[in-house]
């Protein structure tokens, strides 16, 4: 594991951050063009199903891969390209996430994907995990998490990414940044997105201690918005889309945007790639 994180700090990660701005979260431009994606999208069969209503304008991706809906390469770079996809189609107003598999949300990054791998591909997995964050937490579509399951680390990234979170009612399905207990450090801007969810002092003790929330004690720091029973979970997220959807989608995105930029320090190409390096780094020095 050591070697793999030497390698990969002497990678120059993409710095993709230094894109999020008030174009990237609320204009309709994509984050990266989808040719380069799809170059890249080298999976047999698909890991992610989306249905679009075109007469409500929500879509529902559902991730579908087993075991966990690990975010390996394949799996980011699929699902990065079907948000491109949804954000360019201007019918679609709305997107929710999901989950097929029992138990589980989604795993966070794919173990694998950290070992034994090239610096070329511990970078380009580590762009797309980036670029996976930058395109949710940037997009123009009102954005649920219908979490039907456990959802730590990535899978918890994942769902701060959205606006909102509705988990399903059961105290064995947990979610949070957990990645001190792995001895691994979270990257700034999944601190930046924890603390715009639950604020500074939760977020700081969460971060520091590796908590894994279930998902009453999730709802009681708002780390998550809602709990239902597990089979009212979608309709529980089509109910409550169509109550952000009957907001104006430019007052909604101004208002996020605003939101964004008084409460996510941007930075520079450069800082962001140095801090991640810098996370990556202490990493390597202690396992
Ligand atoms: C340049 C970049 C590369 C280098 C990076 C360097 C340093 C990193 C520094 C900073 C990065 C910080 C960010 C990290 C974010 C992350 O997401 S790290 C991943 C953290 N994930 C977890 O801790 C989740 C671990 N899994 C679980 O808790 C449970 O599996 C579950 C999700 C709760 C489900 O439990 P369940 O009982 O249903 O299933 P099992 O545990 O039996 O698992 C089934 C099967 O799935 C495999 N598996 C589980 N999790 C992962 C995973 N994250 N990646 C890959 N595979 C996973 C598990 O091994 C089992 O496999 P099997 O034994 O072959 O059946």
């Amino acid at each position: 594991m050591a070697n793999v994180l030497r390698n990969s700090a002497k990678f120059g990660f993409s710095g993709v951050l230094s894109q999020l701005s008030i174009h990237s979260r609320h204009g309709r431009e994509c984050v990266s063009p989808c040719f380069s994606l799809q170059q890249r999208n080298n999976s047999t069969s698909p890991k992610i199903k989306v249905d679009l209503d075109s007469s409500t304008g929500v879509a529902v991706l559902r991730m579908q891969s087993p075991p966990v809906n690990s975010l390996s390469l394949d799996f980011l770079t699929e699902f990065c390209i079907n948000l491109e996809k949804l954000e360019m189609d201007r019918s679609c107003r709305g997107l929710i996430i999901t989950s097929t598999l029992s138990k589980v949300f989604s795993a966070g990054l794919d173990i694998m994907e950290m070992y034994g791998k090239s610096p070329e591909r511990c970078g380009e997995f580590w762009k797309a995990v980036q670029e996976m964050w930058l395109k949710l937490y940037g997009s123009n579509m009102a954005t649920i998490a219908a979490i039907n399951g456990s959802s730590p680390a990535g899978g918890c990234l994942m769902s701060i990414g959205c606006d909102y979170r509705i988990m399903v009612d059961n105290p064995r399905y947990s979610i949070g940044l957990n990645e001190t207990q792995l001895g691994i450090v979270a990257p700034f801007w999944f601190k930046d997105t924890l603390v715009n969810t639950v604020g500074n002092r939760a977020a700081e003790l969460s971060l520091e201690l590796g908590l894994l929330y279930s998902a009453p004690d999730a709802l009681k720091i708002g780390l998550v918005d809602q709990l239902v029973p597990e089979d009212q979970v979608l309709s529980t997220a089509q109910d409550t889309m169509s109550k952000w959807l009957a907001i104006p989608d430019h007052a909604r995105q101004i208002d996020q945007c605003v939101y964004i930029i008084y409460n996510t320090s941007p930075l520079p190409l450069d800082h962001a790639r140095q801090m991640d390096q810098c996370v990556i780094s202490v990493c390597i020095y202690y396992i």
